[in-house]
């Protein structure tokens, strides 16, 4: 059978014509390298909805007997007249994979073969998708901090490259401020390096919820934070660190410990280079530093 012929390309993208492509070489050799070159060509986000939409897609391919695998599939009609949407647990049932759906809608039952069929196209794709989870899971440990749970410098690195890369192409910009505590060294010296950590978790989850959902923050190293900003005036860039600043330093353990924070902002100029916004906020904060420490001042 060819499956190529059955699975239609709804998006009009090509990378979604590649996967029925090689789907219909029905491989799972062939199958893995083809996940392999697209693993290194498309961002992995975008690899999952392929799958899904591509495989939603996938309706003359295979038809479902509700009746008789009701009880391992989850399905629910929407209503009489629309397909039936049927979710088939994709992969082994390991505690990483239990969550994956493949998503199908049909509108008449399967027959035996079909089920067949499509399980068999269930065993081709989980694993390669297993490897993508795993290799999505360890990107992800790889840019975010442990200590905080925010996104570390290696995350910051990419989330600004990718910033400036869709502000360029669409004529926008974002605005980056740069956070460091005064005298952090103290906390370490004097209620130990342990206090010190627990300082650094609670001034991120405060950075973190003085931000709108469209922000972003991220835990440089030592006691530094960057947050990326939808932001465009100097105006609300002075708003957004001032409440910032305020948030952080009336907390307690701020307040108890005697220690504060200053901050530096940029605001992104179309076409500069990612680095170099970065750099101009730093040396705001370093003048803030040099001035007495605990403020706010802008490139
Ligand atoms: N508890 C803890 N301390 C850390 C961590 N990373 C770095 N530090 C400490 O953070 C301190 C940073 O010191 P400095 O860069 O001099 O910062 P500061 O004391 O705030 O000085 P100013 O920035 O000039 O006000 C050092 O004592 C580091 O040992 C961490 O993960 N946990």
């Amino acid at each position: 059978m060819d499956y190529s012929n059955s699975i239609y390309d709804s998006t009009g993208q090509d990378n979604f014509v590649s996967i029925a492509q090689a789907s219909s070489m029905y491989s799972v050799h062939l199958l893995n390298s083809f996940l392999q070159q697209l693993l290194t060509t498309i961002d992995l986000d975008s690899l999952c909805s392929v799958y899904f939409r591509q495989l939603s897609m996938a309706l003359p391919l295979a038809k479902i007997d509700l009746t008789s695998v009701q009880d391992k599939l989850s399905f629910g009609k929407e209503n009489t007249s629309s397909p039936v949407i049927v979710t088939l647990p994709f992969g082994t049932a390991t505690a990483s994979t239990q969550d994956l759906f493949a998503v199908y809608s049909f509108i008449e039952e399967l027959d035996r073969q079909e089920r067949q069929t499509l399980a068999h196209m269930h065993n081709i794709f989980s694993q390669p998708l297993q490897h993508a989870l795993a290799f999505k899971n360890m990107k992800l440990l790889m840019t975010k901090d442990a200590l905080t749970g925010l996104g570390n410098r290696a995350g910051f690195d990419e989330a600004c490259k990718r910033l400036a890369g869709r502000c360029n192409r669409h004529n926008d910009q974002f605005a980056l401020l740069v956070i460091d505590l005064d005298n952090f060294k103290s906390v370490n010296d004097n209620f130990g390096h342990q206090e010190g950590d627990r300082v650094l978790q609670e001034v991120a989850l405060h950075i973190q919820q003085a931000l709108r959902h469209s922000d972003e923050a991220f835990r440089f190293g030592g006691d530094e934070f960057c947050c990326l900003l939808d932001c465009e005036t100097s105006a609300d860039l002075l708003a957004i660190a001032n409440r910032l600043h305020q948030r952080v330093n009336q907390c307690d353990f701020m307040q108890k410990m005697k220690i504060s924070c200053s901050i530096g902002g940029a605001i992104f100029h179309p076409e500069e280079h990612p680095d170099t916004v970065f750099k101009r906020a730093d040396e705001a904060l370093y003048r803030v530093k040099l001035s007495g420490k605990n403020a706010y001042l802008a490139a």
